[in-house]
């Protein structure tokens, strides 16, 4: 190589068009990848929600009081905690009766919110005399109440894979909303165990979960990043 080969770049200069920006610094992006990737995760998200739409709803509700039971062991919610949950909708596990058990403690439980596409999400607390408006999807949310930021999230899985990645509805929120808080909370993903994958093929964007339960296992992350 002589010296009129030094282009100035440390490697090819054509990896900059591959470099994306994120919150936390730039990444490398293999776009070809990501078109592929998204395609999948597309079909992937309608196959499961067909699948547990299918499962019968006395089965979803027994995987919800295992799952309850499970968080039970795993969260001793008390004065000073507080605990984001969600409102089910499209065939989520219905965790509302554990978020009213969650307020007994005397910790605040807190709902997630949409307020733009492309924004993290905001979680303002619920108690069972919150009155409720209609969000984005019609997904019920609290209308006038403190917001507030979660130590622990709990997050409805589409998908999921053994590293705890969440495969979600596609506007990443969650990941949005994890990348962006001050402190890292506790993440724990619930869902059923069919919604197992070998992998999600995660992205820069993705961001893995400490603990994932679907009433049959605790998945725990063991390589941390
Ligand atoms: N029960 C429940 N509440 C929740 C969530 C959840 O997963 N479950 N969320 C967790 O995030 C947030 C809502 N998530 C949403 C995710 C995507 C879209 C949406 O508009 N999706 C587009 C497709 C996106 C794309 O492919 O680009 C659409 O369907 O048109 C809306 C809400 C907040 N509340
Ligand atoms: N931290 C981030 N900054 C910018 N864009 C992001 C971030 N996190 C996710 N995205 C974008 O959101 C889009 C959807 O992400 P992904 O497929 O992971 O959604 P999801 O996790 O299934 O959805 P959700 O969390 O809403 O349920 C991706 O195109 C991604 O680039």
């Amino acid at each position: 190589m002589s010296s009129d080969d030094y282009s100035g770049f440390a490697s090819s200069p054509c990896f900059a068009h591959e470099l994306v920006e994120t919150e936390s610094g730039y990444a490398v992006a293999d776009p070809v990848a990501a078109r592929d990737v998204a395609r999948w995760r597309k079909a992937e998200r309608e196959r499961l929600i067909a699948e547990r739409r299918r499962e019968p709803v006395e089965a979803r509700n027994r995987t919800a009081e295992a799952i309850a039971a499970q968080l039970d062991q795993l969260i001793a919610p008390g004065p000073g905690v507080a605990i984001s949950l969600y409102w089910p909708f499209r065939g989520e596990l219905d965790l509302r009766g554990w978020m009213r058990s969650v307020t007994e403690t005397g910790a605040r439980a807190a709902l997630p919110i949409v307020t733009a596409k492309g924004r993290p999400l905001i979680f303002r607390q619920w108690t069972p005399y919150t009155r409720m408006a209609r969000g984005v999807w019609n997904i019920p949310v609290p209308d006038d109440e403190p917001e507030l930021t979660p130590d622990v999230v709990i997050a409805p899985l589409v998908g999921f894979d053994s590293e705890c990645y969440r495969l979600g509805y596609g506007g990443g929120y969650f990941d949005r909303t994890l990348a962006s808080l001050p402190g890292k909370p506790m993440v724990i993903g619930v869902g059923q165990a069919f919604a197992a994958l070998p992998t999600i093929y995660p992205q820069w964007h993705d961001i893995p979960m400490d603990l994932i339960v679907t009433g049959e296992d605790t998945i725990r992350r063991t390589i941390s990043t």
